[in-house]
C-alpha cells in the first residue's frame, strides 16, 4: 500500500530537498501555505504531514502555521503530524504536541534523522490503523451471539463485560425482541460461574399456581400430585445464574418470597419448613416499565431495589445507529449458508427499506423477514419486497434531522457499491466516485465490516 506524505513548506528549496528524502514508495505532495496545503490535505489524505509552522503571511512567527495545525487535527484527527521549527523555537514545539501534533523535528535538514522521525510516524499511523480494523472484525464485542456496530449497543456491551465477573444482581430492560436474553447469556458465560448451570424462568409464561413451586421446588405430599419431591429453577441453577425473564409480570404474592430469597440467599421449598442455602447469580428481564409497575401498586420498590443494583437498558433497533444494516447483512448471510442460498445480497431498496423501518419487534422480527426473503428472493438480489418492508422511500420518520437522513444514505450507498463489488474497496470506491483512504475512513466511521467475512448472528 502507497504511503502518503505531505510536506508544508515555504521555501521552495528546502522543499526540494526535503522531497528528495523520501523513496518512491512514498507518494509525495507539497504545499507553500495554508489554503494549498488544505487542498492537499483533502486531494492526497496523507498518513503523515510534516508541517512548517512558519507559514505566510506570518513567515517569521508561527500563527499561521498553528491555525493550519488546528484545520488539520480537525480534518484529518488519524493523520501524523510532524511540525517543523527552527533551533530556537522549543516552545513552539511543545505547544504544537500539546494541541496534539505528534512529534517535532527541528531545522536545519538533516535527511537522516527526517526520515527516521517520518518513517516513524508512517509506522505509528499503520499500528493504529491495524488497530481500527482488528477491533472492527471483532465487531466491537466479546458476547456470544450479538452483533452490534452503533456506539448505543457498544456501550452496553462494554458495560456488560465489565459487570459480568461480578455477583451483583442485573436488572436488563428493554423492548421485546431486542436482544435481553442475549446479554443476559452473555453475562453468565463472561463471568467465573460460566461452566456452571444457566437457567431461566420466564415469569409471564407459567400460571401463577405453578410458578411458586418451579421457582423454589417442592416436598413429595406438599400439595396433590406432588408424589416425590422437586428441586425448584432457583436451586438448580446453584453455583451458576438464574435468569428471571418478564419479571415485571412476577405476581405480588410471589415477590415478597423472592424478596426473602435475595436477602437471606436461602429457599423454602413449598411444604418444607428447612431453609436450603442457594448460590446464584440473578439476573432479571422485563419489557415493562418497572417504575410505572411500582407506581400502580403491582411492583414492590424494595424488591426492585434488591434486583436493579446495575440496570441495563437496551436501546431498541431503531435508535441504535447502523445495527440494523449490520445485523441484517449478518442474518443474511448465515439463514442463506443454513438455507443452501450463499452469496445473496440485499439490492438497493432492501438496504434502504432496512435503514428507514421502524422495527416494532426488533431483532426477532428482521429475523422472520430475512428468513422469509431468503426463501423468496429470485436469484441473488433481495429486495424490499422479498422482505416484506417498503422500500423506505418516503417512509423516513419525521423526527429524522439532516445529519441522520445523510448518514443512513451514506452508509446504505456505501454497503450497496461493497456488496457490488463483493467488497474489493478500489472498485467500490471507484463506483461510488470517492478514493479508496475516503471510503476506509467511511467504513471506518460507520464501522461496516469491509471483507465478506462478517460475523454471524445466532437463531
Ligand atoms: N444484537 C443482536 N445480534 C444478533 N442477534 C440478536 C441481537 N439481539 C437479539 N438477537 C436475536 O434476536 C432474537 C431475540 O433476542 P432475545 O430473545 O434475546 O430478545 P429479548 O429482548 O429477550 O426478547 P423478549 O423480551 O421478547 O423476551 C434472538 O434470536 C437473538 O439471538
Amino acid at each position: 500500500m502507497t504511503r502518503r506524505l505531505l510536506i508544508v513548506e515555504d521555501d521552495p528549496g528546502l522543499q526540494s530537498q526535503m522531497r528528495w528524502c523520501f523513496s518512491d514508495d512514498i507518494e509525495v505532495a507539497l504545499a507553500a501555505d495554508r489554503e494549498s496545503a488544505l487542498t492537499a490535505l483533502r486531494r492526497l489524505e496523507p498518513e503523515v504531514i510534516t508541517l512548517d509552522l512558519g507559514l505566510p503571511p506570518d513567515a517569521g512567527g508561527a500563527t499561521e502555521g498553528f491555525k493550519l495545525l488546528e484545520d488539520i487535527l480537525r480534518l484529518a484527527p488519524m493523520a501524523k503530524i510532524i511540525v517543523v521549527t527552527g533551533r530556537e523555537e522549543k516552545e513552539n514545539a511543545v505547544k504544537a504536541i500539546g494541541m496534539g501534533a505528534s512529534d517535532f523535528y527541528q531545522k536545519p535538514l538533516d535527511a537522516d534523522i527526517l526520515t527516521f522521525v517520518v518513517n516513524r510516524a508512517f509506522r505509528l499511523a499503520e499500528l493504529e490503523r491495524d488497530n481500527r480494523e482488528l477491533s472492527s472484525h471483532r465487531n466491537g464485542t466479546n458476547i456470544k451471539g450479538i452483533v452490534a456496530a452503533s456506539s448505543q449497543m457498544l456501550t452496553i456491551c462494554r458495560t456488560l463485560e465489565k459487570v459480568a465477573p461480578t455477583d451483583v444482581t442485573t436488572l436488563i430492560t428493554g423492548e421485546t425482541g431486542t436482544g435481553k436474553e442475549l446479554l443476559a447469556r452473555g453475562l453468565h458465560d463472561l463471568s467465573q460461574r460460566a461452566d456452571k448451570p444457566f437457567a431461566t424462568i420466564n415469569c409471564a409464561a407459567i400460571p401463577e399456581n405453578l410458578l411458586e413451586s418451579e421457582l423454589f421446588g417442592f416436598e413429595k405430599g406438599s400439595f396433590t400430585g406432588a408424589t416425590q419431591s422437586k428441586k425448584g429453577k432457583i436451586e438448580s441453577a446453584n453455583g451458576g445464574t438464574l435468569f428471571l425473564d418478564e419479571i415485571g409480570d412476577m405476581p405480588m404474592a410471589l415477590q415478597a418470597k423472592l424478596l426473602r430469597f435475595l436477602q437471606e440467599r436461602v429457599v423454602d421449598r413449598v411444604g418444607s419448613v428447612k431453609p436450603i442455602p442457594v448460590d446464584v447469580r440473578v439476573v432479571c428481564a422485563t419489557h415493562r416499565d418497572v417504575r410505572q409497575l411500582i407506581d400502580s401498586g403491582d411492583f414492590r420498590e424494595d424488591l426492585y431495589y434488591r434486583i436493579s443494583e446495575i440496570t441495563l437498558d437496551v436501546p431498541a433497533l431503531r435508535d441504535r445507529d447502523g445495527d440494523a444494516l449490520v445485523i441484517a447483512q449478518s442474518l443474511l448471510k448465515s439463514l442463506g449458508k443454513q438455507m443452501d442460498r450463499p452469496n445473496l445480497a440485499f439490492s438497493e431498496d432492501a438496504v434502504a427499506a432496512i435503514t428507514t423501518h421502524p422495527w416494532p419487534g426488533n431483532v426477532r422480527e428482521m429475523i422472520n423477514k430475512v428468513k422469509r426473503a431468503t426463501i423468496m428472493a429470485d436469484g441473488k438480489r433481495v429486495t424490499a419486497a422479498d422482505l416484506e418492508l417498503s422500500s423506505g422511500d418516503g417512509e423516513a420518520d419525521d423526527t429524522l434531522n439532516l445529519r441522520q437522513v445523510r448518514e443512513r444514505a451514506e452508509r446504505a450507498a456505501i454497503m450497496q457499491a461493497l456488496q457490488c463489488c463483493q467488497f474489493n474497496m478500489a472498485q467500490a470506491s471507484r463506483l461510488l466516485g470517492i478514493t479508496r483512504p475516503t471510503l476506509y475512513n467511511l467504513t471506518d466511521k460507520y464501522r461496516i465490516e469491509t471483507s465478506a467475512e462478517s460475523p454471524e448472528v445466532r437463531q
